[in-house]
């Protein structure tokens, strides 16, 4: 299930600004990538350039390429609904839909996709729940609101969401940075097993959390304010932990800026 994206000269605008320049870089199935870098230079901008997300804002495109297994998301003909179904996305902050069960958050997109039956629903959720470490906390309330849940508990229903429509690559932009420490390790432990089935590329701030939750970590920067952000380095988490390969790179992790 888990897919290989391939990142070819990807550059993105909103409106006349060019928010990143040139981005080349190869995920591969069942990893755990990190992008990490300061305030600006462009992660989430590429995040949501993986899954179509960029282009929903007047004015912003994105040019180069971008393949999913050899397929490129960008061609003409491409059905981006599907694309956006194969690629799914955790936000900042967990965002259930508020006025929704637990149960009915969770099938919310396989609803969308058409699936009627209550039993394979049923199944769909207890599967996505079970996978999201959050079975055995919700199982007696699956018709209590999803609001009504801790925030910790939130982003691994939103997480359960993402899942039950078994995408193939799981985008997360920092989706910890609003739960407490207990919360966020459960959140890293899930990203571990999730892996197994899936391709996860995440941002962060946190530079433990990159180091122990990541295979490959991608370094992006900027010169200065008005510049467009750059890959500034990517390679194997350890390696840019403990010998990054550009002086940039280590003044980040050792915190000399940013
Ligand atoms: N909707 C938007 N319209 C115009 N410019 C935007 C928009 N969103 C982001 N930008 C600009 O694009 C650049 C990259 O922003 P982006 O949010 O991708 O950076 P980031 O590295 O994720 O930042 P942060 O770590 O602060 O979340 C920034 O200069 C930002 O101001």
């Amino acid at each position: 299930m888990a897919k290989r994206i391939e990142a070819s000269g990807v550059t993105a605008y909103y409106g006349a600004f060019k928010a990143i320049e040139n981005i080349n870089l190869t995920v591969e199935p069942k990893t755990v990538t990190a992008l990490i870098g300061p305030s600006g230079c462009g992660k989430s901008t590429f995040l949501r350039s993986i899954n179509r997300m960029h282009e929903v804002l007047p004015g912003a495109r994105v040019e180069g390429s971008l393949t999913i297994d050899d397929q490129d998301i960008y061609d003409r003909d491409v059905d981006v609904t599907a694309v956006r179904r194969m690629i799914g996305m955790v936000f900042q902050r967990p965002n259930p839909f508020p006025t929704m069960s637990i149960f009915e958050n969770v099938v919310a997109g396989l609803r969308l996709n058409g699936v009627r039956r209550k039993s394979i629903l049923e199944e769909a959720a207890e599967k996505a729940l079970r996978s999201a470490n959050l079975w055995d906390e919700v199982k007696d309330r699956l018709g209590k609101p999803g609001a009504g849940l801790s925030g910790g508990q939130q982003q691994r229903l939103c997480i359960a969401r993402t899942i039950a429509v078994e995408p193939q690559v799981v985008l997360m932009d920092e989706p910890c940075s609003a739960l407490d420490p207990i919360s966020t390790l459960a959140i890293e432990d899930l990203m571990f097993q999730l892996k197994d089935k899936f391709t996860i590329i995440i941002v962060t701030h946190n530079m433990q959390q990159a180091a122990r939750v990541s295979d490959r970590t991608a370094f992006f920067s900027i010169e200065k304010t008005g510049d467009p952000g750059r890959l500034i380095e990517y390679d194997n988490t350890q390696k840019i932990f403990s010998n990054p390969g550009v002086k940039k790179t280590e003044d980040y992790i050792t915190g000399r800026f940013g």
